[in-house]
């Protein structure tokens, strides 16, 4: 995450010299000339004066939940992120470019190409570009290109993880891997039950990545509180939480932060509801050798038709907490940074 104080200085530095507040801006760490990413002004002008900034995934939005609650909840994702003090940075790549901060129709193009949308992870994108397609961003892409300009916060619903029987299939999402190289904390509700809990927080533990859940000592399992698994670490609040990011980037660490934020008591589904909805859909991916990149939103979109829309609700409550958290420590470590310059 030192990469991302200088970044911001580099960034700082070029728009001060070259670029317009107001249009479309090229930017980059490391001072590397990044004309390939189209920046809104908002989020330029963010990054100009080391305001907070969150930087939201896109595949949430084309493959992880259905039209038109996926634009509703992009839109509303945006405005918790303003009213609690920071600047939403949407990530996706349209037609071929690779966008940080979007429009709401931008946002409502994605939203309605759905999963016409390449789902996009971090070793996707150079395909997208070159295929001047429309990439939907997962944690990893998204991870990867927030760096890339020096956003040092992300919020998401759930990351990917080591998926049941991964041990013999060997599929283990490279949100993981991603984690292990990108200077990024990731806020998130934890991992999803269609995965392998124990052996993700394994693997995590072997990519160095620093994982804390927020305000409890277990680790949390996206639709429950509570996964069985003890998290490595606990933290208690924004400041806290921003503490974390700020001694990650005096450390010079190459690697992520996961800060996992249980989903509210109030919108918590019932666990075995959901489990038995997990079963069948892992029962009915096998049958129909659904596998790769195509299996996790298949669970999804499976698991909240077998609970008459529940999972659905409880994943839009989750993620709006998240960003509400997220935000919240983004603007402490703002605060935090702006202290030490
Ligand atoms: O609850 C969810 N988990 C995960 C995803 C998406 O799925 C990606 C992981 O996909 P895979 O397992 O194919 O790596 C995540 O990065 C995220 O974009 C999602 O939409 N909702």
């Amino acid at each position: 995450m030192a990469s991302s104080v200088n970044s911001r200085l580099s960034i700082l530095t070029r728009h001060l010299t070259s670029v317009s507040a107001t249009s479309s801006s090229k930017a980059g760490s490391h001072g590397q000339n990044l004309g390939w990413i189209k920046m809104s002004p908002e989020v330029s002008g963010a990054l100009k004066c080391g305001s907070p900034i969150v930087a939201l995934e896109s595949t949430i939005i084309s493959h992880g939940m259905p039209y038109p609650q996926n634009f509703e909840t992009a839109k509303e994702l945006e405005v918790i992120v303003k009213e609690n003090g920071a600047v939403p940075a949407t990530i996706a790549i349209l037609d071929g470019v690779p966008c940080i901060g979007l429009t709401t129709e931008e946002l409502e193009t994605l939203a309605r190409l759905g999963s016409k949308a390449r789902k996009t992870a971090s070793r996707d994108i150079a395909i997208v570009m070159a295929g001047r397609e429309n990439g939907a961003t997962t944690v990893s892409a998204t991870m990867y290109l927030a760096s890339k300009v020096g956003i040092s916060v992300f919020v998401t619903g759930g990351i990917g993880g080591v998926h049941r029987h991964g041990e013999n299939t060997m599929d283990i999402s490279s949100d993981l891997t991603e984690l292990g190289n990108t200077p990024v904390a990731v806020i998130s509700a934890g991992i999803k039950s269609i995965l392998d809990i124990p052996r993700t927080l394994e693997y995590l533990e072997t990519q160095r990545v620093t994982v804390a859940a927020y305000k409890t000592d277990e680790f949390p399992a996206f639709f429950t509180q509570t996964s069985g698994c003890k998290a490595p670490a606990r933290v208690e609040s924004p400041e806290h939480c921003a503490r974390v990011i700020d001694a990650t980037i005096r450390l010079e660490r190459k690697s992520g932060i996961l800060i996992a934020v249980p989903i509210p008591r109030e919108h918590a589904a019932s666990g075995s509801l959901i489990e038995s909805a997990i079963q069948q859909a892992l029962q009915e991916a096998r049958e129909k050798k659904i596998i790769g990149n195509a299996e996790t939103p298949f669970l999804l979109s499976r698991v909240n038709e077998l609970t008459g829309g529940a999972s659905l609700a409880s994943n839009i409550a989750l993620v709006k907490n998240n960003a509400s958290v997220g935000a919240k420590i983004a603007v402490s470590l703002a605060q935090l940074q702006k202290h030490r310059r």
